[in-house]
């Protein structure tokens, strides 16, 4: 779901506060409404463990962070431990990389520079609500006068290897285009075909977790929601009517409020139909139960090590069963740390908590033998959680307690070089032959650059979800640290700091391609305040033009996209398209992504005249992006990348 497909959220009464039902008692259960990275080193996989035997399985030690201020010389990646079997190996390994020059287009003399602006839309809807349309831009207004420099392409949906068209855009599926020029079918229609084909049940990580069905507790832990951009609670439904079905005693549910990729307040919603299900559990005698939670930007879901004291609240709750609050039901938890109506917590932001029984102890600790599956299908919220998990040196946070003998998987693997985690339930996409490896192959040097909660953005994701450098001799990675706070109380980011960084790399000389992303559209747009964001896009401008005139300055050419729409809609909509209030007369807020294709400008004075946008590729989406870089750069497109969309006009 995404922005466009506005849902009323009714705020409902607090719940009644009674003890959760035991579990035992079928009668009582009506439903309740940094450094740098070897990844060869980090590699050995946890052996599954016998019921019995709960000597710890020994896993992998802990590799520091890859990424972040990563030492270029040791952070390469061995070609081989991105592939995944011997014939991907091979194909890999014989692919030919070299470029060839373009037939018409000729070489730039300075760089190239991609600029991204995460969450830009060009959203049908030109209204008050719209901070694309209401923010004074300048700059990017200029860029859309320009006669065949300036098109809209698509964003989401199938062009970006999305179930359907319905599904928003997101960073994750729009870098992966973005930086490969490819669409594969991504985590969430993988996941779909595993459930669907029943797949999923006969992986090895399955066997692992089912390892723990029949005596010990099986936890699930993930984002509780139907956005679809890193799970879907129709998955998580399936994996536990699956485990249920398949013997499964004990199952527990640690859920992630959104409020971010669903309209805030739905939390509610949501818990209610996660305990209708485990109700329908219960009745079959599977003792289920929701064990902790939390929102997602306060708990567990920390990314790109930003503020790893998110990841150390999850475990608490989680694993030890230790949170500030303490409930006997998730639905009183998440509607009474919501607060009270003229004061709410967006969902977002909700504290830990735990459900304990009559007598206030936990009802689903972490213990000895457990399973663990992490069920969300994106990896960049997952990583740190993960490692806190499989390894057993990790020193991160104090964990207290590690339990021997877990059988820890994840709904994918969401890094491949670390292997991380070692276990599985549905692999995830192969995505071979990025960009940047047709770069570094033919010597072409990269500067990327952005903040912290961009920075895997503009590496891993757009190197088709591989941490670390590519080559280290040829690329320069930079991280500007993201502030730690709600983006709109500080609207302005890291972007002038991204800008100055950027124009010092393109005056350099150093670098033919130049790779930037700012990330307020984005962050500032998931708050749902409308004058932050259109701050947010008023000073990605003013930072967009201060680019253009350097890159003008070395006579080189420019991209300036977008991955996904944002800060475009800012309202939630009837589906005639009509803003929706709430009781007190206020807009609705919309927090997610829209649905919205982005802007594609091309120019640069080092761009010949005659080098214009084509007009038969109407359905461009965000996959050709990838080709016309190349031909920007004065090389031919590699042919297994979506069709080019610039030509030499005659
Ligand atoms: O913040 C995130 O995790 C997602 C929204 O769920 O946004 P983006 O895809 O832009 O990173
Ligand atoms: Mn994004
Ligand atoms: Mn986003």
């Amino acid at each position: 779901m995404g922005k466009g497909m506005g849902i009323i959220v009714s705020k409902k009464k607090k719940a009644d506060d009674t003890a959760a039902p035991s579990p035992k008692d079928k009668e009582e259960l009506a439903p309740v409404p940094k450094a740098a990275v070897e990844p060869a080193a980090a590699a050995a996989p946890a052996p599954p463990v016998e019921p019995a035997e709960l000597a710890a399985p020994a896993p992998p030690a802990e590799p520091a962070a890859p990424g972040a201020a990563a030492e270029p010389a040791t952070n390469s990646i061995p070609e081989a431990v991105a592939v995944k079997d011997g014939a991907l190996e091979s194909q890999k390994m014989s692919f030919d990389y070299k470029l060839q020059p373009h037939s018409t287009i000729p070489a730039p003399e300075g760089p190239l520079m991609v600029c991204i602006l995460d969450g830009f839309g060009e959203n049908e809807f030109k209204d008050e609500y719209n901070a694309v349309h209401v923010a004074t831009t300048p700059t990017i207004d200029a860029l859309r006068a320009v006669p065949k420099r300036f098109r809209t392409i698509k964003a989401h949906g199938t062009a970006v290897g999305l179930p359907s068209d319905a599904d928003m855009g997101n960073s994750e599926v729009g870098h992966n285009a973005l930086g490969s020029g490819q669409v594969v079918d991504q985590g969430a229609r993988l996941v779909d075909m595993a459930l669907e084909t029943g797949k999923m049940f006969e992986g090895d990580g399955w066997k692992l977790i089912s390892q723990a069905f029949s005596k010990h507790t099986v936890h699930f832990i993930g984002l509780l929601s139907d956005g679809g951009v890193h799970s879907r609670a129709d998955q998580l439904f399936g994996c536990l009517r699956g485990a249920a079905a398949r013997g499964a005693q004990r199952i527990r549910c640690h859920v992630l409020t959104d409020g971010r990729d669903v309209p805030d307040g739905s939390s509610v919603k949501y818990v209610e139909e996660l305990e209708a299900v485990l109700a329908e559990l219960r009745e079959k005698g599977c003792d289920a139960r929701i064990a902790s939670g939390g929102g997602r930007m306060k708990v567990t879901m920390d990314r790109y090590e930003a503020d790893w004291s998110m990841v150390k609240r999850g475990w608490d709750a989680h694993v030890l069963g230790k949170a500030p609050y303490t409930f006997t039901d998730a639905k009183t938890a998440v509607t009474t740390l919501r607060g009270p109506e003229d004061a709410t917590v967006s969902d977002q932001y909700l504290d830990a908590f735990v459900i304990v029984d009559e007598a206030g102890a936990p009802v689903g600790t972490i213990e000895d033998g457990d399973a663990v599956v992490l069920f969300n299908f994106r990896a960049d919220r997952m990583v740190e959680i993960s490692k806190a998990f499989e390894y057993q040196d990790f020193t991160t946070f104090d964990r207290e307690r590690y339990p021997v003998g877990l059988r820890f998987v994840g709904m994918m693997q969401y890094d491949g070089d670390l292997k991380l985690p070692a276990n599985y339930l549905v692999p995830p996409p192969e995505i071979l032959h990025v960009s940047g490896e047709f770069l570094v192959k033919n010597g072409i040097t990269t500067f990327a650059c952005s903040e912290t909660q961009k920075f895997g953005h503009v590496t891993f994701f757009w190197n088709g979800n591989r941490s670390g450098y590519l080559d280290a001799k040829l690329e320069q990675y930079l991280e500007i640290p993201s502030d730690k706070i709600e983006f709109n109380k500080a609207p302005d980011m890291k972007a002038r700091e991204i800008t100055a960084a950027s124009k010092e790399a393109i005056l350099s000389g150093k670098y033919k391609v130049i790779r930037v992303n700012f990330a307020n559209p984005d962050m500032v747009g998931h708050t749902g305040d409308l004058a932050a964001t259109i701050r947010a896009v008023e000073t990605v401008d003013a930072c967009v033009k201060e680019l253009l005139e350097t890159v003008d300055q070395v006579n080189g050419r420019w991209i300036v996209t977008a991955d996904h729409g944002n800060a475009d809609d800012m309202v939630q909509r009837d589906k005639k398209g009509k803003p929706m209030k709430a009781e007190d007369g206020k807009p609705l807020p919309l927090t997610s992504h829209t649905l919205a294709p982005v802007p594609f400008f091309i120019g640069g004075k080092g761009l010949p005249d005659g080098v214009v946008l084509r007009d038969d590729v109407p359905d461009a989406g965000l996959a050709n992006v990838a080709s016309t870089t190349f031909n920007l750069l004065g090389y031919e497109a590699p042919g297994i990348y979506k069709p080019t969309m610039v030509q030499m006009a005659a």
